[in-house]
């Protein structure tokens, strides 16, 4: 597995095991076979209500002795309705005790955006907060690694105007960005912006998130196939003997940028790790970056919270 080195010393493994829309037993038997096929970094946040599952299985892998908590990378982000001073430590000690952890590897602040929520569990009822200061909420997450609540601090949904505001005032540098990154929206600048400023990226939704857009209605303004059923993509895949889902995941880490795909059938989940023993050549590269159509790929402009776009820090155009 290849490891990407943090600013802040800690090493994060290329691909990690995504969880949103996992839960139950179904996330338990799921983590237990990443973890049997080399998954070491998790991606959670307190928003998917699966910190418990995911904390349980953890701790039975650390306690038995089949890992040490230093072999794991574990990721969670504070919701969009505490993204607030005030809420920053509270929230991060309830992840910790969901899972079971002294430290958590990653803390990301979830979007740019804060919300207040009459029901956590509804987002229907979520209203805008229009007061989120993201300077503010920063001095208490860097708070949270002298703690050692945290061993770094990243951001998630964050453009790069937001971005730089925090490079340019904070002490401890965002370590990491989750972002949307797929064969639609491959987010070059920003992936450029990131790498040149020490950020490592991390893409969401790569295999273009199925159950996610079912869920919640998500869709593409331009009319694109599925991600898995692009044409470019089931080419280079036949040429190289490899599925769909493995070519958009390897063409996303030789770009140095960290997956994490979700699944929960044991031989997809194993499929989507085994992209290390193949390379795409200069031609399928090319390819699979025609396939970018900017902001018009974009699944992810969160109209689920009522008003957002009105928001001071929504981070996306309003119109495209
Ligand atoms: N920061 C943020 O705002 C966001 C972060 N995320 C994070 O990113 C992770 C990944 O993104 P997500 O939106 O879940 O979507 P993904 O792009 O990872 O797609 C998941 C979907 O693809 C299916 N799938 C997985 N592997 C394969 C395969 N090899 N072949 C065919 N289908 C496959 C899954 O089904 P099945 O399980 O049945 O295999 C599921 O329906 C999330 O789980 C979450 O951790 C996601 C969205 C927003
Ligand atoms: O990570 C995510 C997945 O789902 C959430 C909604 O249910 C999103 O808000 C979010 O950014």
């Amino acid at each position: 597995m290849k490891i990407l080195k943090l600013r802040s010393g800690g090493e994060m493994p290329i691909v990690g095991y995504g969880t949103w829309t996992a839960s139950g037993d179904v996330l338990e038997n799921a983590l237990n076979e990443a973890l049997k096929s080399g998954y070491r970094h998790i991606d959670t946040a307190y928003l998917y209500k699966n910190e418990c599952t995911i904390g349980k299985v953890l701790n039975e892998w650390i306690s038995s002795g089949r890992v040490t908590r230093d072999d794991l990378f574990v990721v969670t982000k504070l919701p969009a309705y505490a993204t607030r001073p005030e809420d920053v430590e509270k929230y991060l000690k309830e992840s910790l005790q969901n899972l079971g952890l002294n430290y958590v590897d990653m803390y990301l602040i979830h979007s740019p955006f804060g919300l207040f929520a009459k029901d956590q569990t509804d987002l229907d009822t979520m209203v805008i907060d229009y007061d989120t200061d993201h300077l503010a909420i920063w001095k208490v997450m860097e708070k949270q690694v002298d703690c050692g609540r945290t061993k770094a601090i990243g951001l998630s949904n964050f453009n790069a105007k937001q971005v730089q505001k925090l490079l340019d005032y904070s002490r401890i540098k965002p370590d990491n960005l989750q972002v949307e990154h797929h064969i639609y929206l491959q987010q070059t600048e920003l992936v450029d912006f990131c790498r040149d400023n020490g950020i490592v990226v991390t893409a969401y939704s790569t295999l273009g998130t199925k159950d996610g857009k079912k869920r919640l209605n998500l869709n593409w303004s331009k009319g694109v196939p599925e991600i898995l059923e692009n044409e470019v993509v089931l080419r280079v895949a036949s040429k190289h003997g490899k599925t769909p889902a493995q070519i958009v995941l390897r063409f996303t880490i030789q770009k140095g940028v960290v997956v994490i795909p979700k699944s929960t059938n044991s031989q997809r989940l194993v499929e989507n790790i085994q992209i290390f023993d193949f390379e795409l050549d200069a031609q399928d590269v090319e390819d699979l970056e025609r396939q970018d159509v900017g902001d018009k790929g974009r699944l992810w402009w969160f109209t689920i919270f009522a008003g957002v776009k009105d928001h001071p820090e929504y981070p996306f155009p309003k119109e495209i």
